[in-house]
């Protein structure tokens, strides 16, 4: 029960339309301000009891802020407002760490808070970005600290305490740089790793056309374009003719390079947004957005003709290649499935009559 608070507290403001990093700042935007709101408010209690009142000022100020950047990050929940929630997070919280260098906290503890300053501007604004944050805000302690006669100060501190106090800051500074630069090159690299597998578990590795899976999505594409506007796509699905003669008389691997010259032709005689993939072996789906039956046929028709007169020139011999097709149209009558079995009939009654020809489900369902 309590873990599924914390959690829906930490995961308020994500989105499954947000990418993963996008989300993992939002969560940390919360868990930070969440914890910088129990803290600030505690210490800044303490320090009301202990009658410390302008420390439990600033703490309760810094503690209104970081409720200030949740909000602003829940209500404007765009980049925009992302952006002001972390630059206000950030600048609380240097304003609340200088005024703790400046009073000394309780017992001139203060200064120990600083070392939250660099991993937490190294998230969120990048190493460069963070880097110039820190740096910045490494100036103003600096000239805090080593003003003379401590004239910026409202307490002391040792002059060994101070330089110790920043070299110390300066290391964990270019530790939690460097842990940011390995985390985002890590990222990067899981990302194009990511997108590289995508790609491959899409596409056909010997024509590079989409696969089965890789169609799929200009499929789901085209259904809701036809329910949108009711206009009817269409499926032309081609298979090469005797290919396995192909490859029995002039081996696999130039069977292979048939079937990268046969898939070149039929993606030169396409328009703009039709598309084809590897639907098989020697087989092939074109999918024709917003094109009836009958002006698919004409284009599987100019497929089909093109293909026939292209000799593939394999080992130096020109040869013949052709294919036979199927045409359906997807239309609110005619779903998905169907019109693939439908196709698939069609280009059987072609392989029947005789090869090389195309054949209209229309034609086949008379
Ligand atoms: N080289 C090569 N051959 C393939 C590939 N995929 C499938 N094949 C071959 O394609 C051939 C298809 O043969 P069949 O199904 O008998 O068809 P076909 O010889 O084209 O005869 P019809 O379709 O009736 O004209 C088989 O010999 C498969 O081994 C591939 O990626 N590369």
């Amino acid at each position: 029960m309590k873990a599924a608070l914390i959690s829906s507290l930490l995961e308020q403001g994500c989105s499954p339309d947000f990418d993963e990093e996008t989300n993992r700042k939002i969560l940390v935007v919360n868990l930070f301000a969440l914890v910088g709101i129990m803290l600030t408010s505690i210490l800044g209690l303490r320090a009301l009891l202990g009658q410390e009142y302008p420390l439990a000022g600033s703490l309760f100020i810094a503690s209104i802020f970081f409720v200030l950047a949740r909000q602003i990050q829940l209500v404007y929940n765009n980049t925009v407002g992302r952006l002001i929630a972390v630059n206000l997070l950030l600048g609380c919280l240097m304003g609340l760490m200088a005024y703790l260098v400046v009073s000394g906290g309780k017992n001139n503890t203060g200064p120990l808070w600083i070392y939250v300053v660099p991993p937490v501007a190294m998230f969120y604004a990048g190493v460069t970005r963070g880097l110039m944050t820190v740096g910045v805000f490494t100036l103003m302690i600096s000239l805090l600290m080593f003003f003379p006669n401590d004239a910026l100060l409202l307490t002391s501190y040792d002059q060994d305490f101070k330089i110790r106090l920043l070299l110390s800051f300066l290391t964990v500074t270019f530790l939690s740089a460097f842990y940011e630069y390995s985390r985002q090159k890590t990222f990067d690299t899981v990302q194009q790793l990511s997108e590289q597998f995508e790609q491959q578990a899409l596409h056909d590795p010997l024509t590079r056309l989409p696969n089965r899976r890789g169609i799929q999505q200009q499929l789901t594409q085209e259904l809701a374009r036809l329910r949108r506007n009711g206009r009817p796509f269409s499926l032309i699905l081609a298979d090469i003719d005797h290919f396995k003669n192909i490859n029995d008389n002039h081996g696999h691997s130039n069977g292979d390079e048939v079937l990268r010259r046969v898939s070149g032709i039929f993606q030169n005689r396409l328009r703009g947004l039709d598309m084809v993939a590897r639907w098989g072996g020697e087989e092939f789906l074109i999918v024709a957005p917003e094109t009836p039956e009958s002006n698919a046929e004409a284009l599987a028709e100019k497929i089909r003709t093109s293909l026939a007169e292209t000799p593939i020139v394999l080992n130096g011999f020109p040869i013949k290649v052709t294919a036979s097709f199927g045409v359906c149209e997807v239309s609110k009558d005619v779903e998905l499935e169907r019109a693939l079995t439908l196709a698939d009939k069609a280009l059987y009654k072609s392989k029947q009559n005789g090869r090389n020809r195309v054949t209209c489900a229309a034609v086949t369902s008379e």
